[in-house]
């Protein structure tokens, strides 16, 4: 995240890291609770790691010096990326991770509500968590940040990216002048809107030209065009 703030614990409680094993085991991405077994993140996590044994997933913590070796983990039984992930567009950029074993709630790991609908009408006080850059050339952060970005509509983010193909399936947040954004190492993280008291997952950290640029928003994929296939995978029965 560049330009946001420290978080406190239980402030987002569905918040995940997920430790990829590149030799040894470290933060590659994001993710979020959705049930006792199921984290929704992003399907660009794994391109290169594709083996479940290959990830760590830490829940209830909030620095990255406190998931070591001694902590307790859980474990990835199966990976089950869209099929119609398309990595050049970027589209289509969602993965779920079913838990080995169910996951228990705390006041530390909680889930987070799926939108209502497809498309929300609205995106007041949204904020977007992670322990990634907190600038282009920058390096996973140990405390978990946060920043508020505000819902942008997808004509505005497609006249920003000339040289690519927003589509319904995206959602793009951001400041015209830059400065607040996500960044690598997010990826695959909460886009969180607050409406009524109850927190929504708007949008999966997916990506960005470089980070916090002016007139470069996030892009994130827009999780309520997903609903019906995520609740296909995640639902019991
Ligand atoms: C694996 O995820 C990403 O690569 C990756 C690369 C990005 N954008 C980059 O251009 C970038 C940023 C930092 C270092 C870097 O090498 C690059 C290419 C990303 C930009 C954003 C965002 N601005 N909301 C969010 C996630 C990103 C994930």
């Amino acid at each position: 995240i560049v330009g946001g703030s420290t978080s406190s614990v239980r402030e987002w409680p569905w918040q995940v890291s997920l430790h990829g094993n590149v030799g040894s085991y470290r933060h590659m991405c994001g993710g979020s609770i959705i049930n006792k077994n199921w984290i929704v993140t992003a399907a660009h996590c794994f391109e290169r790691l594709k083996n479940p044994d290959d990830w760590h997933i830490y829940s209830g913590f909030l620095k990255q010096s406190e998931m070591n070796d001694d902590a307790p983990f859980f474990s990835v039984h199966t990976i089950i990326v869209h099929p119609q992930y398309c990595a050049i567009e970027h589209v289509y950029d969602i993965a779920l991770l079913k838990l080995q074993e169910p996951m228990y709630y705390t006041d530390y790991m909680l889930p987070i509500c799926l939108p209502e609908t497809k498309f929300e009408s609205n995106y007041e006080d949204c904020w977007v968590t992670g322990w990634g850059y907190t600038s282009e050339a920058g390096h996973v952060n140990n405390i978990l940040q946060k920043a508020s970005v505000p819902v942008i509509t997808n004509e505005d983010c497609q006249s920003y990216y000339k040289s690519y193909n927003i589509t319904e399936s995206m959602l793009c947040a951001g400041y015209k002048e830059g400065g607040i954004d996500a960044c690598k190492g997010d990826s695959g993280g909460p886009f969180v809107c607050q409406y009524e008291q109850t927190w929504y997952l708007q949008g999966i950290t997916s990506w960005g030209e470089g980070c916090a640029r002016p007139d470069r928003p996030g892009v994130y994929t827009r999780v309520g065009y997903f609903k019906d296939w995520i609740l296909k995978h995640t639902q019991p029965g």
